[in-house]
């Protein structure tokens, strides 16, 4: 039999899957938009914001409850893209930002994944999509709606290093002018890339300078107690600057 032409097939997967990553962000959006839901735990959150004081119940009144819910609602968005290539440690970065250890082992993340973190100003909406290769495919959906790209990268998959390499660097064509912050993530472990190397297996020297690029050691889940390395504070702390 004749091989039939597979161009309109590529066309309509391609078309179905845009459809899906918007659909994808919509529903982000409406989550984040509409929803009352709060993801993160005021009580657990280190990272000093300030927890809105519950009233006790004798100053209750249930007529100031429509003054009150707006100002929470009031406060101005900023979102941040978190990427990388499957177990670079994405989630545990989210996990651990809203107060909450890591989870024993890598669990993919199968769509996307996302914490709300409230600071003094604004609140900051995080968004993970999963690094699986048939999730790739969407991050290009979402990098044009986002304030900040965090991009994970494991310092010791040196096999994988050029995958992620690529994908980021499609990511930067996509949009020039967003600040890009780069995790070289478990550098506690002794196989881990050192930074100059991985400055250069990333490209990273080649990116415009005019653009806004970082590159930070981390480990944000240590295996052992003893890590000296700068971890998730200190993104947070640029994160909260690039967003300021
Ligand atoms: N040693 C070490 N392990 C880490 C570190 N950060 C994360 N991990 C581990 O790496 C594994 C994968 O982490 P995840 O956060 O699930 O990875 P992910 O990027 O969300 O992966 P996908 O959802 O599949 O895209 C987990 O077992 C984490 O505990 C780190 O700094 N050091
Ligand atoms: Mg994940």
């Amino acid at each position: 039999m004749a091989p039939r032409p597979l161009g309109p097939l590529v066309l309509a997967l391609g078309g179905a899957a845009a459809v899906l990553g918007s659909v994808l962000f919509i529903l982000w959006k409406t989550y984040f938009g509409h929803g009352r839901e709060r993801r993160w735990d005021r009580g657990e959150a280190w990272w000093g914001a300030e927890a809105p004081r519950l009233p006790e119940w004798d100053e209750w009144d249930p007529e100031d409850e429509e003054d009150e819910e707006p100002a929470l609602e009031e406060l101005e968005q900023r979102e941040v893209l978190v990427l990388g290539l499957d177990g670079a440690g994405k989630s545990t970065f989210l996990r651990v930002l809203s107060g909450k250890p890591p989870l024993e082992g890598h669990i993919p993340t199968w769509g996307f994944n996302s914490v709300r973190l409230p600071t003094k100003d604004f609140e900051v909406d995080l968004l993970e999509i999963g690094g699986s290769q048939n999730l790739r495919f969407y991050w290009k959906e979402f990098v044009n709606e986002v304030d900040v790209l965090v991009f994970v990268v494991d310092s010791t998959d040196r096999l994988r290093l050029p995958w992620a390499r690529q994908e980021l660097h499609k990511l930067l064509d996509k949009d020039p002018d967003l600040p890009v912050v780069v995790v070289a993530n478990k550098q506690d472990l002794s196989e881990a890339m050192s930074m100059v190397e991985m400055q250069q297996e990333l490209g990273l020297q080649a990116i415009d300078s005019q653009r806004e690029v970082f590159l930070l050691a981390a480990s944000i889940a240590p295996a052992g107690p003893s890590s000296e390395e700068p971890g998730t504070v200190h993104i947070w702390k640029l994160l909260l600057e690039l967003l300021s």
